[in-house]
């Protein structure tokens, strides 16, 4: 095939980060990860890959499906990472069993799902995100909400929602409901996904009492305030439920003192697509993006699933999906900094290559000709690539 027929292509669901992408990446992530520092985590990188059976340890569902897999030489079957919360609980039942807890881990890298992409939904995209690992109580639930809350901030962004909900919450109602495993299960799917006609169709073709059936039905519509818990407390009668809204009133009453409740919603008919969940979940949405921006929640046996007992809550933004959100709301990016465009006359590169090393080390950005040309022609190219100065090199003089 000769060159110019040769067109190639990037796989289904990656993308190029051209300069100006690379560049609003790279300004928030350096936000994200000072931010994280500035709150007591630690950064941890780990590997791309890891074996299938690690990956899928205490994870099932849909996320098993997405991973895509390999083989290395051995025929050992790897897979990518379709998120960090697994290889870091890997790592802290592996690597920190001595160490003192609370754990408070920080990421930035990009992870990996086979799955429909749209824009801000690629099959490989980039996650900032926490795990705070040895805390069991709503303290350390309120810290990553808070903390969740003032990444979103950080970012630029100030027109969001968090809701914030509990999986114990609807396991109490599932437990005492007499639903089959399967109709359990089916009812949760109808509720990731806010599909209600479709949990009208099943619960109305269950054997459940007609009370039941409503008590179910107003799940996804629990949704607001303060007073959303003290309703959802006279709807139900059993302790896990009730054990759960106690322990978002907990998490909620701590919010406050973070400053952050105004952006915090409760949801109860919240349910992640992830099913590593064992108490308060959250998610953070903006208007015109029908995705979230971030998730997060409790995870209590995830490291038990690789050996130590170790209660642990996290959550990851989307960094291409606050991209997009910033970007339809209007909010600037950072401009790219030029400051001196180094040209020079025939004879004086070595006195532009010093000239230009000079201003760089001030912490300038200078970009240098690689040619020699005239002054007019010089003033044209700085004009055309947008720097702020000139500064032209012939033989006698060295400025410009
Ligand atoms: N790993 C989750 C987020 C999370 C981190 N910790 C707990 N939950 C995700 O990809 O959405």
């Amino acid at each position: 095939m000769s060159r110019s027929q040769f067109l190639p292509q990037i796989p289904y669901g990656t993308k190029d980060f051209l300069p100006r992408d690379a560049r609003r990446k790279r300004a928030a992530e350096n936000a994200l990860a000072s931010l994280f520092a500035r709150w007591g985590y630690d950064e941890v990188v780990t590997p791309t890959f890891e074996y299938l059976e690690t990956l899928t340890v205490g994870v099932s569902g849909d996320l098993v499906q997405s991973l895509f897999k390999f083989f290395d030489r051995n025929n050992a079957i790897l897979a990518l990472r379709p998120d960090m919360t697994t290889p870091i609980a890997r790592v802290a039942a592996t690597r920190f069993r001595e160490s003192v807890p609370p754990l408070r881990l920080f990421y930035l890298t990009n992870v990996f799902r086979q799955e429909q992409a749209q824009a801000g939904r690629q099959c490989e995209f980039y996650q900032a995100g926490v795990e705070l690992l040895g805390a069991g109580g709503p303290a350390a639930d309120a810290e990553v909400v808070a903390l969740a809350v003032t990444a979103l901030l950080e970012t630029g962004l100030t027109n969001f929602q968090v809701g914030l909900g509990q999986v114990q919450f609807l396991n109490g109602v599932m437990a005492e409901s007499g639903l089959t495993a399967g109709e359990q299960q089916r009812v949760k799917q109808f509720l990731v996904s806010r599909d209600l006609v479709g949990l009208g169709e099943i619960l109305a073709g269950s054997s459940l009492s007609a009370a039941a059936q409503k008590l179910i039905r107003e799940i996804p519509l629990l949704h607001g305030n303060d007073k959303v818990v003290s309703e959802a407390y006279r709807l139900v009668g059993n302790d896990v439920s009730r054990a759960a809204l106690d322990n978002l009133a907990d998490i909620r009453r701590l919010l406050a003192g973070y400053g952050v409740e105004r952006y915090v919603t409760f949801d109860l008919g919240l349910i992640r697509d992830l099913d590593y969940y064992t108490g308060m979940v959250f998610e953070g949405y903006t208007p015109g993006l029908g995705f979230p921006l971030c998730g997060g929640g409790r995870y209590d046996n995830m490291v038990a699933a690789f050996g130590v007992d170790c209660p642990a809550t996290g959550f990851a933004m989307g960094i291409e999906r606050i991209l997009l959100a910033l970007e339809r709301q209007g909010i600037a990016p950072p401009e790219a900094v030029r400051d001196a465009y180094v040209a020079w006359d025939e004879g004086a590169l070595a006195a532009a290559i010093a000239e230009a090393g000079r201003l760089r080390h001030e912490g300038r950005t200078v970009e240098m000709a690689l040619e020699a040309s005239s002054r007019a022609e010089a003033e044209a190219a700085r004009a055309a690539k947008g720097y702020s100065r000139l500064v032209y090199c012939d033989n006698n003089v060295a400025a410009g």
